[in-house]
């Protein structure tokens, strides 16, 4: 069984049990669920954003405890304040250290849009990330079948949210072309073994039909990577590890888009 079974096996019984505490309905009626979200496409080509999508990771199965010091506000604010597109914020507990109260924390001081980084197996998922704050939601290829990319993002899109996919190779991408989906993202990380190449982004580009937002995920760890990465025809690029391993992430940030000019 691989780390990534693991994670979706976990998720399902952590949805049945989500479930039985506050219906969908009920998530219906918080007070974010009828917020308008933040386009990621405008926010993404923005001239004075960088494309970055800043991760708040504490924890991740391939390295560990990231940073457990740093707080949630603090370190989502500085990322806005360098520059950065977007926001991701991993909710998951059990592997990332995460949760849906980073999501709505993150949210009170974002005027950018806000992703909720999560491993989606259920359309309650998505409600639930309406109502936390988020104005993404990712769908991974890995853990799906095309129907459901399908059916999760036309819910999505009913709620005004923006769809990511991510995808690894060819064959997903190929499975998981929907009108529905805003944003493709390549993950660099093989989410069975962890191996971290941009090959799979250079590999893929040009096979992303140009409809939709570009997006390289994972090991980006230098500013001439994204410089690299733009001129293959990515707008977009997620980075968690490389800022949330410093003592500043907020400070990182800032360095890191000082030396893209
Ligand atoms: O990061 C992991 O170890 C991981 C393991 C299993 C499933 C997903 C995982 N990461 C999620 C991500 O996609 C990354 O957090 C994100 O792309 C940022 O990557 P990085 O810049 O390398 O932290």
């Amino acid at each position: 069984m691989t780390i990534l079974d693991k994670i979706v096996e976990r998720k399902k019984e952590e949805v049945s049990a989500a479930k039985a505490r506050v219906t969908e309905a009920e998530l219906q009626q918080m007070p974010l669920f009828g917020r308008h979200c933040y386009s990621l496409r405008e926010s993404v080509l923005h001239p004075q954003r960088t494309g970055i999508i800043a991760e708040y990771k504490r924890a991740s199965p391939s390295k560990g405890l990231i940073n457990g010091k740093v707080k949630v506000q603090e370190v989502v604010a500085g990322y806005q304040a360098a520059g950065a597109s977007a926001v991701s914020v991993l909710t998951d507990h059990d592997f990332f250290q995460g949760s849906l109260q980073d999501l709505s924390e993150a949210r009170k001081v974002l005027e950018i849009p806000l992703l909720r980084k999560e491993f989606i197996v259920d359309k309650y998922q998505i409600t639930e990330a309406k109502a936390y704050g988020a104005d993404i939601i990712l769908l991974i290829a890995a853990c799906l079948s095309p129907q459901q990319v399908q059916d999760f993002a036309a819910y999505a899109k009913t709620l005004g949210l923006n769809v990511l996919l991510e995808v690894h190779n060819e064959q997903e991408l190929n499975d998981n072309i929907f009108p529905e989906i805003d944003a493709i993202g390549v993950n660099n990380r093989n989410l069975k073994d962890f191996i971290v190449s941009l090959d799979h982004s250079y590999k893929l580009v040009d096979r992303i039909p140009n409809t939709y937002i570009k997006v390289s995920e994972s090991g980006i760890s230098n500013p001439h990577t994204i410089k690299e990465l733009k001129d293959k025809g990515f707008q977009g690029f997620l980075i968690g590890e490389n800022f949330m391993k410093t003592e500043d992430p907020a400070y990182a940030i800032q360095d890191f888009v000082r030396q893209l000019s």
